[in-house]
């Protein structure tokens, strides 16, 4: 079993929503109380949309969202309107409702016609060359993957390059760019996100496995904290001592 990571478990998606999106309010706050400019991480994912909602209404004059720097951890490398495209899902639900400035918004380059998905992860790997991120939040599939690195796959040994194409998505779509371990792992803070017990295998595994061949989200680890945010649903396969 891990011990360097830190679990909170919720009773409901709801909930887990609601402390992630709590969470992330007092955080940012706290961090520009101090004269920082923060840096985030945004996922996507089911978990992932109920948040933004829930940080779109709670936010008040706490946080000042034209002074934060927004990533994404991963995303479909579809045409910018997709509805599949984890950019959209964030504007949305949060984006368009908090004046961000546009310049410290930092999406991943969409599927334009014009470059192959291999240029465009590249050019991201350009846009986040040594940066280090406040808070990286990350959805978990129900086969263990992690923004889009997928069990078995090639991209989860890359620790020379920030970015990967991976181009045979085992879920859909399947072309995607994806930050790496390299560049998740320089996060402060990683919040893994999980709800639902589909996906509660998968938790047990990464916690208590460690295994990043067939769990990914085995490998992803904060330099100050690694923050495992779950509903009982998705902590419900974890041993009763952890729960
Ligand atoms: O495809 C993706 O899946 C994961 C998890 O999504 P969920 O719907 O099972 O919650 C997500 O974190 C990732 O950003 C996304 O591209």
């Amino acid at each position: 079993m891990n011990d360097d990571i830190e679990l909170l478990v919720e009773r409901d998606a709801d909930s887990l929503a609601a402390a992630v999106a709590d969470q992330l309010v007092s955080s940012i706050a706290a961090l520009q109380a101090q004269g920082h400019v923060p840096s985030i991480v945004l996922t996507g994912g089911t978990i992932a949309g109920s948040v933004h909602r829930m940080v779109a209404a709670r936010s008040d004059d706490r946080v000042d969202w034209t002074r934060v720097e927004l990533f994404w951890g991963d995303e479909r490398f579809v045409p910018a309107d997709s509805g599949e495209r984890n950019e959209r899902q964030a504007r949305e639900a949060l984006l368009d409702h908090v004046g961000v400035d546009a310049s410290r918004v930092h999406p991943m380059p969409a599927d334009d016609g014009t470059v192959s998905l291999e240029t465009a992860a590249a050019a991201y790997a350009d846009e986040v060359r040594d940066r280090g991120f406040d808070i990286v939040m990350l959805g978990v599939g129900p086969d263990g993957h992690v923004a889009s690195l997928f069990p078995g796959k090639p991209s989860l040994t890359v620790v020379d390059h920030d970015t990967i194409a991976e181009a045979d998505s085992p879920k859909p779509p399947p072309s995607r760019i994806s930050l790496t371990f390299a560049a998740l792992n320089r996060g402060r803070e990683v919040w893994l996100l999980v709800s639902g017990e589909g996906k509660a295998d998968a938790v047990a595994s990464a916690i208590g496995t460690g295994d990043v061949t067939a769990t990914p989200a085995a490998g992803v680890r904060g330099t100050e904290q690694t923050l495992w945010m779950l509903d009982e649903g998705a902590a419900s396969r974890l041993p009763p001592d952890m729960r």
